[in-house]
């Protein structure tokens, strides 16, 4: 566990960066540190590991104060991840990953065997070792990154806007393929970000800081969309909270139909091949053509998935499937209306 008690940094040029900060960061959980620019979440990140000392106040790590663990010391337990991966460029991506390691004194084989096995734990093929960070692509360079902080098996990870250099896809898939690590993992994890549909998606916790380094509230996610502390917050979370609200909702108690591939479907038939899977909606008008359809996995997908299924068909009913991609049931504009409105009761 981390946790900040009261600690502020002024800077020598009088900015408070961090404002009586109190905060936990639970062992084995992902806590996001989100806010505006300047707002205080790098400084804060940094006063973990003592890249930055605090000015007043304490942060303690599993109870002892960082303040009294030497620098280097205190690093070989905290790997650290930051934007486009700082990667040296002049050496191969396998000594890269293996840093830490080297510095640690462990021997060339068992640091390079080492080196091997992360490299395919953040998903990257063992053939790029050799390579140069110049000749890698920046999602996985930043996977890299990733690679070398968790080297040495640090307890705690920190990570500054690691992802926020690649592109919306990649993006996604290195959000993804933390939080497949982390479920193998378990490390306390520091997360900054200013892009609060990350801090949503990755975040155990997370805190919202306000320019001027104070906390607004720490939450974990549902409760931040569905309960916001003030208007600062609300504006923060953004127009669509209620949206992305409903990726909190379970699918689980939605009542389906599941009479809509007869012919007594009313104004729409779900089409579905021999194995039970669907193939399109067919509307009375038009029974020769196949119109679009959305699928969900009821109990496993979220309402927004649910909603979002609804949507891109013509018929308005989002077709439930089971893992195997077989049609078990179909929600309907009504169903769906009716598990809306108990999601906007709360
Ligand atoms: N070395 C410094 N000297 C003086 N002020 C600083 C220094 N470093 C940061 N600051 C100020 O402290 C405040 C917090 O900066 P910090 O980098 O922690 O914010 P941030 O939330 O991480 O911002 P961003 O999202 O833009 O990276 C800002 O007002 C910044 O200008």
């Amino acid at each position: 566990m981390i946790t900040f008690d009261a600690v502020t940094k002024r800077y020598p040029d009088g900015t408070v960066a961090v404002d009586r900060l109190d905060l936990e960061a639970p062992t084995g959980e992902i806590t996001v540190l989100v806010g505006p620019s300047g707002c205080g979440k790098t400084t804060s990140l940094r006063m973990i590991n003592r890249m930055i000392d605090a000015t007043e106040g304490r942060i303690l790590l599993d109870g002892a104060p960082v303040q009294d663990i030497d620098p280097p010391t205190l690093r070989r337990g905290i790997g650290y991840v930051i934007q486009q991966a700082g990667l040296f460029p002049h050496r191969k991506i396998v000594d890269n990953i293996a840093t830490v390691p080297h510095l640690l004194g462990w021997d060339k084989k068992k640091a390079r065997a080492r080196a091997m096995e992360l490299l395919e734990r953040v998903g990257l093929d063992p053939g790029l070792a050799g390579r140069y960070p110049f000749q890698l692509s920046g999602g996985q360079q930043q996977r890299v990154g990733v690679a070398r902080a968790l080297a040495a098996d640090p307890p705690v990870l920190l990570m500054d806007e690691p992802f926020s250099a690649v592109d919306p896809i990649v993006r996604t898939s290195l959000q993804d393929e933390l939080l497949r690590l982390q479920a193998e993992l378990n490390k306390t994890i520091v997360f900054v970000t200013h892009d609060i549909d990350e801090a949503i998606k990755l975040g155990d916790r997370v805190a919202v800081l306000r320019v001027g380094g104070k906390l607004a509230q720490v939450a974990d996610p549902k409760t931040l969309l569905s309960d916001p502390a003030d208007d600062f917050v609300r504006e923060f979370l953004g127009r669509d909270r209620g949206i992305r609200r409903l990726q909190f909702i379970s699918t689980e108690g939605l009542r389906l139909r599941t009479d809509m591939t007869g012919d007594a479907a009313g104004p729409w038939r779900l089409v579905v091949d021999a194995d039970g899977r669907p193939t399109g909606w067919v509307s009375r008008e038009r029974p020769d053509e196949l119109e679009p359809y959305g699928t969900f996995v009821r109990g496993r997908d979220p309402m927004r998935s649910a909603l979002d299924a609804a949507l891109l068909s013509p018929s308005g009913c989002a077709v439930a499937v089971d893992e195997d991609g077989k049609v078990v049931g179909v929600a309907t504009r009504e169903t769906l209306d009716e598990a809306l409105a108990e999601a906007a009761d709360g």
